[in-house]
């Protein structure tokens, strides 16, 4: 998304979600995803701007891992005395707590909390579900920082700096027509959402200039996936109420092509949402720090948009060869069946996942997707 789409929005009462239990770990995800193997990879790399960064997700194990406080040292709250928000944004010291009635509290962090931290960790990241103790109507200190479900990671000249916390899932936008539709595309995206920890949700847009029954094969390859897809039109409206479904209490990254219908599909999904994102980031571009820091963007249905660099680049990762099968839910099954245990599924004999293909199991779409990215012969 480029800087005009960002915006924000004002949340309405009792739409807070609730924070997730301890240990909660994503229903989708690809496998163990671990941290300290994709940092210590050098070859988990990818292009240009992405050289100098690489964005990854970190699962709540009860503290210890970059930005997290143990569960066990952080100081209980006198919840008489204290109000639950999330935090939409970072500047500098100060925090931008939301509160589930739609109040922004500035925050800074109590001396206590701050004490914890012994290293550069994150304190308070945008995204964390937070206690704070009210100083007057519209400041305060935070003084209790809710467990993270996920944190979304970038990773800088090996020092990690903590985008956002507890985001949910990446939405693809894919345009049916101009741009036209290209499934490799929809297939890396999928396989960004896999190797970030995010739930991915297909949307394709511009409903209304295809023809629907043509789709029903390639739809009915992602449903089978679990992969929820959504058929919009920007323009008539079709299909919104159901993207707004999918969006509401969830913290979603928007991402897809240039002109595939990003910010017409916010402004249908809540009036003026484009342009509340662009106020905001006009706002936060004047802070120090705030190019580095995510952004949430209330939706007034309940849900957020997460606004960041990182996050938008997610789309351009490089994937290492042997990481891409993983990315393919749908070849586990076969893949352990396949003669060679180190089996690439391209070349090789006796393998299963290319037999699974002959007979139909597995979509030769998918598969040439595979094989595109393997090559790396898929570029955008
Ligand atoms: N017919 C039709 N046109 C659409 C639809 N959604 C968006 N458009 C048009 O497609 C063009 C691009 O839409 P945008 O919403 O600006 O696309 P974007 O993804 O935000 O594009 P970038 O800002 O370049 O990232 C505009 O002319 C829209 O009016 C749709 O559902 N149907
Ligand atoms: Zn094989």
């Amino acid at each position: 998304m480029s800087n005009k789409k960002k915006v924000r929005v004002e949340l309405r009462k009792n739409r807070t979600r609730p924070p997730r239990p301890k240990g909660w770990t994503r229903d989708y995800s690809g496998g163990e995803f671990n941290e300290d193997a994709i940092v210590n990879d050098e070859r988990v790399r990818s292009k240009g701007e992405l050289s100098r960064h690489r964005t990854i997700i970190q699962e709540d194990q009860s503290g210890g891992k970059p930005g997290e406080i143990p569960t066990q040292d952080m100081p209980s709250v006198d919840t008489e005395a204290c109000q639950f928000g999330r935090v939409i944004r970072v500047h500098g010291l100060y925090s931008m707590v939301q509160t589930a009635d739609g109040r922004e509290v500035r925050c800074a962090v109590r001396r206590l909390l701050k004490s914890l931290i012994t290293d550069e960790r994150n304190i308070v990241t945008t995204g964390d579900r937070v206690w704070f103790r009210p100083t007057g109507t519209d400041e305060g200190f935070i003084e209790r920082v809710e467990p993270r479900s996920g944190v979304l990671t970038r990773a800088s000249r090996r020092r990690e700096h903590v985008l956002v916390a507890n985001v949910d899932q990446l939405l693809i936008v894919i345009s049916l027509v101009q741009p036209s539709l290209k499934p490799h595309l929809i297939d890396r995206y999928i396989a960004a959402a896999e190797q970030g920890g995010l739930k991915p949700i297909l949307c394709l847009n511009k409903a209304d200039l295809a023809d629907r029954t043509e789709l029903q094969p390639l739809i009915g390859s992602y449903t089978q996936l679990g992969i929820p897809v959504v058929l919009t039109s920007a323009t008539t409206g079709s299909g919104i109420d159901q993207l707004r479904e999918l969006l509401t209490d969830r913290a979603t990254v928007f991402s897809g092509q240039s002109g595939v219908g990003k910010t017409s599909l916010l402004n249908a999904v809540q009036p003026g949402m484009a342009l509340r994102v662009k106020s905001v980031s006009n706002v936060n571009q004047k802070g120090r720090h705030t190019t580095t820091y995510a952004q949430l963007v209330a939706m007034e249905f309940g849900g957020w948009v997460v606004d960041t660099p990182g996050v938008r680049q997610l789309q351009l990762w490089d994937i290492v060869p042997a990481e891409i099968q993983g990315f393919f839910p749908e070849f586990r099954p076969f893949a352990t069946l396949c003669d060679f245990p180190d089996c690439t599924h391209t070349h090789e004999t006796g393998c299963a996942v290319k037999e699974a293909v002959s007979r139909h199991q597995i979509s030769a779409r998918r598969y040439h997707s595979y094989l595109g990215m393997f090559q790396g012969t898929l570029r955008d």
